[in-house]
């Protein structure tokens, strides 16, 4: 039995534009999934997923191979909540050449599923790892990454970046842009996470995006203006120093991009009106900024704030079901139980 977990994360800045190639800056945070992987004698995969809620409901069931007999669930509930487990085991089966391997899985989780903070990513990335690793055939980090990223294209339609799975992949910040993934040194910058309770599906937002920038050409302009944010976003970085906390000033000037970001991210119809809500709140009780995180439509904002008066804020708005302090995951994707 091998046991892996990897970090959730929240984006700075570049969400959605990343899927057409611009750079995107996600930072990875103490959120994690772990995965259990245990080969089987048969060619059976067993999925035993804890956390798993989804439209408000919990699912629980054991499943047998794909086409999973013994559940009780409807299968396309099913496939929705388990195409990511899917995927990863498919993925680890093609990296060790052992198409036939079977496998017990449990997946635990405290990232909240389809809320921007990266769970499907985790999940798929704690999943290669320790599917690999139980089959003998650990992989370095980068092609951990590239199957990941593979596994959640295929789960997405081909509606995925790289971001996701190289930042939780990796842990810290992370610059992407197309196939260019590399970790970046920045410093611990103070994230405040609001939570709606919610979720949206990744798949469907990014097709969203998608269709709106195939059919408006200011749209279009809209995903490479983010773009351009994010390129101003990683200078202000870059000249930080990643060993000291953030200066003040530097904290405004991240935050006034992650203010833009955000409205532009609205423009594109991936906000919601709790997650304006719960931008709004930050920003009012004196965040540097506040943007939502991730495929939007609800779920997870984040703010810059290094006092406590954002997570007091976003604790009594209407809508926020949790506010918590997010830490920098300074680790990636690690071993729990070899
Ligand atoms: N604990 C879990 N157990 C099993 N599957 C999970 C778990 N957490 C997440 N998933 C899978 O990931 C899906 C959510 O992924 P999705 O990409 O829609 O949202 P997210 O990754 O949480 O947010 P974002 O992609 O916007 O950062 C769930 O529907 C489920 O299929
Ligand atoms: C919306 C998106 O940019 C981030 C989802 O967390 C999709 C992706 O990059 O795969
Ligand atoms: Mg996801």
């Amino acid at each position: 039995m091998t046991v892996c977990e990897a970090p959730g994360k929240v984006y700075l800045f570049g969400e959605h534009a990343v899927v057409y190639g611009e750079p995107a800056v996600p930072a990875a945070v103490e959120r994690r999934a772990t995965v259990t992987a245990e080969p089987r004698e048969d060619d059976h995969v067993r999925v035993e997923a804890e956390d798993l809620s989804l439209d408000g409901f919990t699912v629980e069931y054991a499943g047998g191979t794909s086409d999973r007999p013994d559940v009780d669930v409807p299968t396309p509930l099913v496939e929705a909540a388990m195409g990511y487990v899917d995927a990863a085991v498919e993925q680890a089966r093609d990296a060790a050449d052992a198409p036939d391997a079977g496998f017990d899985i449990t997946v635990e989780s405290d990232i909240p599923l389809g809320a921007g903070l990266g769970s499907s990513a985790a999940v798929v990335v704690a999943g290669i790892d320790a599917a690999t690793r139980a089959l003998g055939e650990p992989l370095d980090r980068r092609e951990l990454a590239d199957r990941a990223y593979r596994a959640e294209y295929e789960v997405q339609d081909g509606q995925a970046s790289r971001a996701d799975t190289f930042c939780s992949t990796m842990g810290g910040a992370v610059r992407v842009e197309g196939d260019d993934c590399e970790p970046i040194d920045a410093p611990n910058l103070p994230f405040v996470v609001g939570f709606d309770g919610g979720a949206g599906d990744t798949g469907e937002l990014v097709a969203g995006v998608r269709e709106l920038r195939a059919e408006h050409e200011f749209a279009a302009d809209t995903v490479e203006s983010i773009g351009d944010l994010v390129r101003a976003g990683e200078g202000l970085l870059a000249d930080a120093n990643p060993e000291r906390d953030p200066e003040p000033a530097l904290l405004a000037e991240l935050g006034e991009l992650m203010d833009f970001n955000h409205g532009l991210l609205a423009a594109l119809g991936v906000s919601a009106r709790s997650l304006d809500a719960m931008v709004w709140a930050a920003r009012d009780a004196g965040a540097h900024g506040a943007k939502l995180t991730g495929a939007g439509g609800g779920g997870c904002i984040v703010a810059l704030d290094e006092s406590d008066a954002t997570e007091t804020a976003l604790s009594f708005t209407q809508g926020c079901e949790e506010a918590f302090r997010a830490e920098l995951a300074t680790e990636g994707v690690r071993v729990v139980e070899p």
